[in-house]
C-alpha cells in the first residue's frame, strides 16, 4: 500500500459531481488541513483483507455463506471503551455462533463497527421548544448536545473518528485472534446473561451441544486452527466523502484504490444518486461494497447500479442491502431479485430489517417493532424461497447492552419502557437479548430454506 499523490487528484473522479449530504463546514482552511493531515495517516485496513472479504461475499453471493452485518445505527467517541466494545463483539459472536450452528452455514462477521460515525439524516435542522439548530449528523460531524456550539461541523473531529476507528479496530482485532474468540469460549461470551434471560437460556443450551461436538472432534484428535480465532470485518457507511477520500490509497500491488477506512463500505439509501459522487466512489475503490436499496426503488435503477459499480458482474463485489420495510417487502422485492436475477449479475442480496420499519412513540421515542423487524425478514426469506435465490444474510442495527429503543422480543420491551433506556444518538437498536431471539429465529428460517 502506498501513499499515491496521484491517488489523491487524477484518481478522484467523484470530487468534481454532486455529493448530498455532506456537512456544510464553516472554516474550509481547517477542513484542508485536516485532510492534509488524515492522508498521511496510515491505512486502517489493508487491501488484501478487503479482497479476502470480497471472496467471502462471492460465497455469500453464490448461495454458499451467510451474512451477519450488525453493529451501533451510530457509534460516539465517548463509547470506545473495551467493555463497550467486548459486548457489541460477544453478541455477534453468539448471534455467529447460533447461525452458523442451529443455520448450518458459514457466517461471514462484519461489524458495523470501527467507522460508523456519520449519519445522513431526513432534515437539515431539528426544533426543540422553539429552538432550530442544525440536526446532529454523527460525532464525525458534530455534537449530540443540543447547543448551537455542539451542532457547529467541525474538522477536527473527522480526525477524531480516524483514531477512535483506529482504538476500536485494535481492540476488536485482539479480541478476535488474541483467544476471547475461540470457540471454547462460547459459555464465557454468555456467562453474565444466561440465568437472566430467556434468550440466554436457549444460547446456553445451545452452547452446551457446540461444547459437546467439540469434545467430540478433540475425542478424535481435530482441533482446527480455525476455531481459535475468529475472521471479523469491518464496515461503515461511506457518507462523509472528505474523509473516505483521504483515506482512499492506492494499493502498489495492484495500482488500484481502496478506501483502507473499512474493509467494507456502504451506500446509503439517501446517497445512491446514479450521477451522485457517492455511487462514482462506489465504483472507484476495490473494496466491497453495498448499496441499500429502500421501497421506491425500480428494477431499472438496480441494474444501472450494477453496471457501474460492478461492471463485470464479480460475486462478491456488490452487495445489495434491501431495506423495505415489513408492510412493503413482500411487493417491491420480488421484481427487484427477479430482474436483477435474469441480468445475469450475482450480488450478494442481504436484509435491513430496520431502517423501513422506525416509526414516533407517543413518548416522542423513535422506535421499531422487534415483530415487524422479523415479519421483514421472514418476508425476505419468502421472496427468495419464491424465486429459488439465496436469502445471502442480515444488516442489523443492535448493540450488546440491555437499552430498552426497540419494543417486544422475547423479554419484552413496552412502548412505556423506552425511556428507561434510551441511549442511541440516532435510530432505535435491539438490545442483546432482542439480537438473540433474533438469530434463533433466522437459523430457523435460513434451515427451512
Ligand atoms: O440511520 C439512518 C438514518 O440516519 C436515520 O434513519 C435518519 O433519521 P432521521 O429521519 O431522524 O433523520
Ligand atoms: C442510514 C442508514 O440506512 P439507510 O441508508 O438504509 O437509511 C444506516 O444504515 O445507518
Amino acid at each position: 500500500m502506498t501513499l499515491n499523490a496521484e491517488s489523491h487528484t487524477g484518481g478522484h473522479t467523484w470530487k468534481s459531481l454532486p455529493a448530498a449530504q455532506q456537512p456544510d463546514w464553516p472554516d474550509q482552511a481547517a477542513l484542508r488541513e485536516v485532510i492534509a493531515e488524515l492522508e498521511s495517516y496510515p491505512p486502517l485496513v489493508f487491501a488484501g483483507e478487503c479482497d479476502q472479504l470480497r471472496d467471502r461475499l462471492g460465497a455469500v453471493a453464490r448461495g454458499e455463506a451467510f451474512l451477519l452485518q450488525g453493529g451501533d445505527c451510530a457509534e460516539a467517541f465517548d463509547a470506545i471503551g473495551a467493555d463497550q466494545i467486548r459486548n457489541k463483539l460477544k453478541t455477534l459472536l453468539q448471534m455467529g455462533a447460533v447461525l452458523t450452528y442451529a443455520g448450518q452455514v458459514p457466517v461471514v462477521k462484519v461489524g458495523r463497527i470501527a467507522g460508523q460515525y456519520s449519519k445522513p439524516r431526513s432534515k437539515p435542522t431539528e426544533t426543540r421548544d422553539g429552538v432550530t439548530l442544525p440536526t446532529y449528523r454523527g460525532d464525525s460531524v458534530n455534537g449530540f448536545e443540543f447547543t448551537e456550539k455542539a451542532r457547529i461541523p467541525d474538522p477536527q473531529r473527522l480526525k477524531r473518528m480516524y483514531q477512535a476507528s483506529a482504538s476500536t479496530l485494535n481492540l476488536v482485532r485482539a479480541f478476535t485472534t488474541g483467544g476471547y474468540a475461540d470457540l471454547r469460549q462460547v459459555h464465557a461470551w454468555n456467562q453474565d446473561f444466561v440465568k437472566s434471560s430467556p434468550a440466554g437460556q436457549r444460547y446456553e443450551a445451545l452452547a452446551r451441544e457446540i461444547d459437546r461436538a467439540l469434545n467430540f472432534m478433540n475425542a478424535c484428535g481435530v482441533d482446527p486452527e480455525e476455531f481459535k480465532t475468529v475472521e471479523f470485518y469491518s464496515s461503515h457507511e461511506a457518507l462523509i466523502l472528505d474523509y473516505e477520500s483521504a483515506l482512499t490509497r492506492t494499493d502498489s500491488r495492484t495500482g488500484e484504490l481502496y478506501d483502507v477506512s473499512g474493509h467494507m463500505v456502504w451506500i446509503g439509501e439517501r446517497t445512491r444518486q446514479l450521477d451522485g459522487a457517492h455511487v462514482e466512489f462506489a465504483a472507484r475503490i476495490r473494496n466491497p461494497v453495498g448499496v441499500k436499496l429502500g421501497p421506491t426503488t425500480t428494477p431499472e435503477e438496480a441494474l444501472s447500479l450494477i453496471d457501474r459499480i460492478d461492471p463485470n458482474r464479480e460475486p462478491g463485489r456488490l452487495t445489495f442491502i434491501t431495506r423495505m420495510g415489513a408492510d412493503k417487502i413482500r411487493d417491491k422485492l420480488p421484481d427487484l431479485v427477479e430482474k436483477v436475477t435474469a441480468s445475469g449479475a450475482q450480488v450478494a442480496w442481504i436484509c435491513d430489517p430496520m431502517h423501513g420499519n422506525t416509526f414516533e412513540a407517543a413518548s416522542g421515542h423513535k422506535t421499531r417493532r422487534f415483530d415487524d423487524v422479523l415479519d421483514e425478514v421472514k418476508g425476505f426469506f419468502e421472496v427468495h424461497k419464491g424465486l429459488g435465490t439465496h436469502p445471502g444474510g442480515i444488516h442489523m442495527e443492535l448493540t450488546g447492552d440491555d437499552v430498552t429503543e426497540c419494543v417486544g422480543g422475547g423479554d419484552e420491551i413496552f412502548v412505556d419502557d423506552l425511556h428507561q433506556r434510551y441511549e442511541t444518538a440516532c435510530d432505535p437498536r435491539l438490545n442483546r437479548s432482542q439480537s438473540l431471539d433474533l438469530a434463533f429465529l433466522v437459523a430457523e428460517m435460513y434451515r427451512d430454506q
